[in-house]
């Protein structure tokens, strides 16, 4: 059975790239990743339903914080069989997003830290739905405006790419921040590591990505051991 690794961070903190990182990091090792991304906005009605509300459609749901996270939930729940059979086949399975998100995002929807709305995420999606928990987490991290910076400018190259509500929500997005932190200190669901994305080019990508590999799956390796999270950067 694979390792299984949720690539989780602000919108326009890089997870995309990252992960294409740790999917090369992996391979140099020479062992298989596999990657899946969420929401699975053209495989699963739950994830298409969601993309929808946060661009406008479908009344007041975007509006409900339990309603949205039930729908990134369900299109987790689709996915459990799909997710067992990647990990069954490749070393790594790297997930672009995961439970994490709902637990960060809904949170700080919510103006609370992590607390009841997070216990109400995993006793949703772990506890009843079965979805698969993560190995290790790796959090993307860059300040707040610099990902936003990279939210307008991919609107701007792509037009048909409009930021969503929770992208064009900067206080949304400061708090989902801190949120993630606090899901790295209480290694919330498994150990955490936290990908400093200075942005300092291809080589310290490189470096940082096999860095966090290595940690990983040395964590991995030996789960009985004292597996701390840790901060990664080159
Ligand atoms: C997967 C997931 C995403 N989200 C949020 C994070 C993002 O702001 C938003 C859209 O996800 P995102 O991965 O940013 O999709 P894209 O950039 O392709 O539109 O949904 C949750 O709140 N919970 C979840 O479980």
């Amino acid at each position: 059975m694979g390792v299984m690794v949720a690539v989780e961070g602000l919108d326009g903190a890089g997870k995309a790239t990252v992960v294409v990182a740790l999917r090369r990091a992996v391979e140099a090792r020479g062992a298989t990743a596999a990657t899946i991304a969420f929401p699975r906005y053209d495989d699963d009605v739950h994830a298409a339903l969601a993309g929808e509300a946060l661009h406008g459609a479908h009344g007041d749901t975007a509006a409900s914080v339990h309603a949205m996270s039930l729908l990134f939930a369900l299109d987790r729940r689709a996915a459990a069989g799909t997710l067992e059979g990647l990990r069954a086949e490749h070393d790594v399975l790297l997930v672009d997003r995961y439970v994490a998100s709902n637990a960060a995002y809904g949170s700080a929807r919510l103006h609370q830290g992590i607390g009841e709305f997070a216990r109400w995420v995993h006793d949703t999606e772990v506890v009843r739905f079965r979805v698969p928990a993560p190995d290790a987490q790796v959090l993307v991290r860059v300040p707040p405006a610099t990902a936003a910076d990279r939210v307008r400018s991919r609107a701007a190259e792509h037009p048909d790419r409009d930021p969503d509500g929770f992208e064009a929500d900067a206080e949304l997005q400061a708090r989902c921040a801190e949120v993630y932190d606090q899901l790295v200190t209480e290694r919330w669901l498994s150990p955490w590591w936290v990908f400093e994305n200075r942005h300092t080019g291809d080589a310290a990508l490189t470096r940082t990505a096999d860095a966090v590999v290595d940690a990983v799956l040395r964590a991995a390796s030996a789960p009985e051991s004292s597996v701390r999270s840790d901060t990664i950067e080159t």
